[in-house]
């Protein structure tokens, strides 16, 4: 039996981090016919100071019939603060969300943990994916948060919360877990409707327009590198516009 040993800045990383991005891509793998996604090559793995804490980010794409890209970011400003961020482009031949997740944990503590299936089309989200979520969110955890501004592109099933022990870090992975296998099994039982594909477009446009205006990740990565690097990492690998 050959074992792969994914070597990673998750092995370092606080462990619902390495579980959670371990959970992407094993579903990922089980589900979704993946090809390769070449990032530009200075971004696959980048390294910087950040005043005198070094920044590491390491970036894991794919690409299949139904997703333009997938992409997991695992990043570790300094010992301290240890993030894992992904978004799930459709291609815009299909009416589908936007997964996006994003956990931030500092000093070993999970500060934010975010997961939600964000619909790109006014119509809201498909029947069958308003079914599956029924009744989830931030129901059941001790401290959610509020939402920042920007923050309306996301689903009443969003869950933005700071988990407060093991048996909330282990009830958001099994919630990711649920919105992933939804979202994949979805995504494959959906055909193409490219007559659709303008207003998909414009959803996806909004979706990335908005996250670009979380000045909590600009900030960290104009500290590394500069507000031009920052601004070209956010808008051409973190929330990029298909052509
Ligand atoms: C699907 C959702 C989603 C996706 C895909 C996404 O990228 N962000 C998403 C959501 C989201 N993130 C938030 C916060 C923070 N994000 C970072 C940093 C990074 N996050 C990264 O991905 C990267 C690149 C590796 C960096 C560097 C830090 C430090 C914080 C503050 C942590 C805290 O407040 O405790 C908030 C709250 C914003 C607010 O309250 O104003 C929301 C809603």
């Amino acid at each position: 039996m050959s074992i792969t040993v994914k070597s990673s800045i998750r092995q370092s990383q606080h462990a619902v981090i390495s579980e959670l991005a371990d959970i992407i891509e094993a579903t990922w793998h089980r589900t979704l016919n993946l090809s390769p996604y070449h990032l530009p090559a200075d971004l696959g793995y980048v390294e910087s100071r950040l005043e005198g804490e070094r920044l590491v980010i390491e970036n894991s794409c794919y690409q299949t019939p139904e997703f333009r890209k997938l992409h997991l970011e695992l990043a570790k400003v300094g010992p301290n603060l240890d993030i894992l961020h992904c978004v799930m482009f459709p291609r815009p031949e299909y009416a589908l969300p936007m997964f996006g997740c994003d956990i931030v944990s500092g000093r070993g503590q999970i500060s934010a943990a975010v997961v939600d299936l964000s619909p790109t089309s006014p119509q809201g989200l498909p029947a069958a994916y308003n079914l599956a979520l029924q009744g989830t969110g931030t129901s059941g955890y001790a401290q959610p948060r509020e939402l920042p501004s920007w923050g309306h592109i996301f689903s009443d099933y969003c869950c933005f919360i700071k988990p407060v022990d093991e048996q909330e870090h282990r009830r958001f992975l099994d919630q990711v877990q649920h919105y992933l296998t939804v979202h994949c099994h979805q995504a494959v039982a959906t055909p193409a409707t490219p007559n659709q594909r303008a207003s998909i477009l414009a959803g996806q446009r909004n979706y990335c327009t908005q996250q670009q205006q979380n000045d909590k990740t600009r900030r960290i990565l104009e500290k590394a590198f500069d507000s031009d690097w920052a601004e070209r990492y956010m808008t051409t690998v973190l929330f990029d516009l298909p052509p």
